[in-house]
């Protein structure tokens, strides 16, 4: 399993503590930065990391912001992403068994790193059910297809 981290100024608070979480659990991890806490803009982040998921470089990523919102918007904008902003492990859970979500956003101004770390598990040891929900997603995919 290979997953794509990224984070902004302010996620990259939590992003080296995700990162040795990830490392234990056998997971390679493809870091495309922030490298350090300079100000930066959460797009650039939120961008590299969802092209490394539709492109096949990563099965899943993870990004990291203040608040999570603005990265995983970022995330979302690129065909293919289902991203989600969580801050308790029940949502993460649930995201990928009904909604198949392939990239899970934080921010590190939200929570700490012990939730953090239960929220990553919860989102990873989940699977998606299909039945009902493959057409669901479907349906957010045939969206995608009728924007210009
Ligand atoms: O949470 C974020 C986006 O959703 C950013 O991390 C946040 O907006 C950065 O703010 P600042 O430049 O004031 O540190």
């Amino acid at each position: 399993m290979k997953i794509a981290i990224g984070c902004d100024h302010v996620g990259i608070i939590l992003k080296p503590v995700i990162t040795e979480h990830l490392v234990a659990r056998g997971i390679t991890v493809i870091d495309k930065g922030a490298h350090e806490d300079t100000r930066t803009d959460y797009p650039i982040y939120g961008k590299a990391v969802a092209e490394a998921v539709v492109s096949g470089e990563a099965d899943l990523g993870i990004v990291f912001c203040g608040s999570g919102v603005g990265i995983a918007i970022a995330a979302n904008k690129v065909k293919g992403i289902r991203a989600v902003v969580c801050s308790e492990p029940y949502s993460a859970k649930l995201s990928r068994e009904h909604n198949n979500t392939n990239v899970l956003s934080f921010g590190s101004r939200v929570i700490g790193s012990a939730l953090a770390k239960m929220i990553v598990d919860a989102w990873l040891d989940a699977k998606f059910e299909g039945d009902r929900h493959q057409k669901r997603v479907e349906m957010i995919a045939a969206i995608e297809e009728e924007q210009p």
